[in-house]
């Protein structure tokens, strides 16, 4: 059996004059959790969609467990969670998931399922009585319900608790450990750094980014990175000082914060131009905590917070889509 459950390879798809995914490649391997991220409008859904059969690209090829998207036979092997869920509003849980199980003969049994979700104690309860979280809960039990080969799951734990969220992730683990295909879209990034075995990173309907959470942190978020937020915005004149303070490691501005980066240029290369300064590789972050907090003390600015090393993957994904820019000195 081949390990690839979904194949896309050059999908291009345009509205009207605007080409929102531009020539993307991805393979979502059996036995694994493929997470794709990327901002609002980055051509996330556009793809999964593409993939689903529900849209149809303007170029390039998709393949499901060796079929068409959209076919029956691509269909049949394929579990989907939408957002919105689609689920009947007047229908019982119970009846939900006794229809689900029923078109998938040989899959999950109605009340294992409604049991490993949490909602056996709502299973007399209509959907239109469902909190947000619970009809969560039921889509995704509805997605899992064939045991599919290849599962999408878009935003799963969205609107969950801290224990539906567990729950969820669990039952994503086990089906991927069982030999699914788990392709997942989420903006919860330490949701995808706890599951995905992948990450790919889109941004403006290209991949930008890939590898598995760990690589991407080393790459993009690597230990001598140093986060660091002051109580007040600096001036430009302020931003440049530190910035050539801090050369040839480099400044940037990320969501409220200042990011500095030093070892590991973005490229992964570790020699030429942009090879790390010495103190980056002799404990950088050591070296550039120090570097800002005696400017921040000579220039009077007080720091709130100072992390050092050790990013995490929204790290990596802001540095790779954020407007980041980077303090010219
Ligand atoms: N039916 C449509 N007609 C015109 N433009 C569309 C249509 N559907 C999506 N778009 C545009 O395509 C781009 C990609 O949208 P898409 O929904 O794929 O993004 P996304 O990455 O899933 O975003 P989000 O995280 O907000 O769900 C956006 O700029 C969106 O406005």
């Amino acid at each position: 059996m081949p390990t690839a459950a979904l194949e896309i390879t050059d999908l291009l798809v345009r509205y009207g004059p605007r080409t929102v995914v531009d020539g993307l490649s991805l393979v979502a391997e059996r036995g694994r959790v493929t997470a794709v991220l990327g901002p609002n409008g980055a051509g996330k859904t556009t793809t999964i969609e593409c993939a689903e059969g529900l849209r149809r690209p303007d170029g390039g090829s998709i393949s499901v467990l060796g079929h068409a998207p959209g076919s029956r036979a691509a269909r049949a092997g394929t579990g989907v969670m939408l957002q919105d869920g689609g689920l009947p509003l007047g229908r019982t849980v119970r009846d939900v998931m006794a229809l689900a199980v029923a078109l998938h003969p040989g899959g999950a049994t109605s009340s294992d399922l409604l049991d490993r979700v949490g909602l056996a104690p709502v299973a007399g309860t209509t959907v239109r009585r469902l909190s947000g979280g619970q009809r969560q809960r039921l889509a995704f039990a509805v997605a899992l319900c064939s045991r599919p080969e290849l599962l999408f799951l878009d935003e799963p734990s969205a609107g969950l608790d801290p224990h539906g969220r567990r729950d969820v992730w669990d039952l994503v683990r086990e089906r991927s450990s069982a030999g699914s295909a788990v392709v997942l879209t989420t903006h919860l990034l330490e949701e995808a750094e706890e599951l995905a075995d992948v990450v790919h990173v889109l941004d403006g309907g290209r991949i930008v980014a890939s590898g598995s959470p760990l690589e991407l942190i080393a790459r993009y978020a690597g230990s001598d990175t140093v986060r660091v937020t002051l109580r007040r915005q600096l001036a430009p004149e302020e931003e440049r000082s530190l910035a050539a303070t801090l050369a040839p490691c480099r400044l940037e501005r990320e969501s409220g914060a200042y990011v500095v980066r030093g070892a590991e240029p973005a490229s992964g290369s570790a020699s030429g131009p942009d090879a790390p300064p010495d103190a980056s590789r002799a404990g950088s972050s050591t070296a550039i905590t120090r570097a800002i907090a005696t400017w921040c003390d000579e220039a009077g600015v007080q720091i709130v917070t100072l992390r050092a090393g050790g990013g995490t993957l929204e790290h990596a994904y802001l540095a790779l889509t954020a407007d980041a820019a980077t303090v010219s000195r």
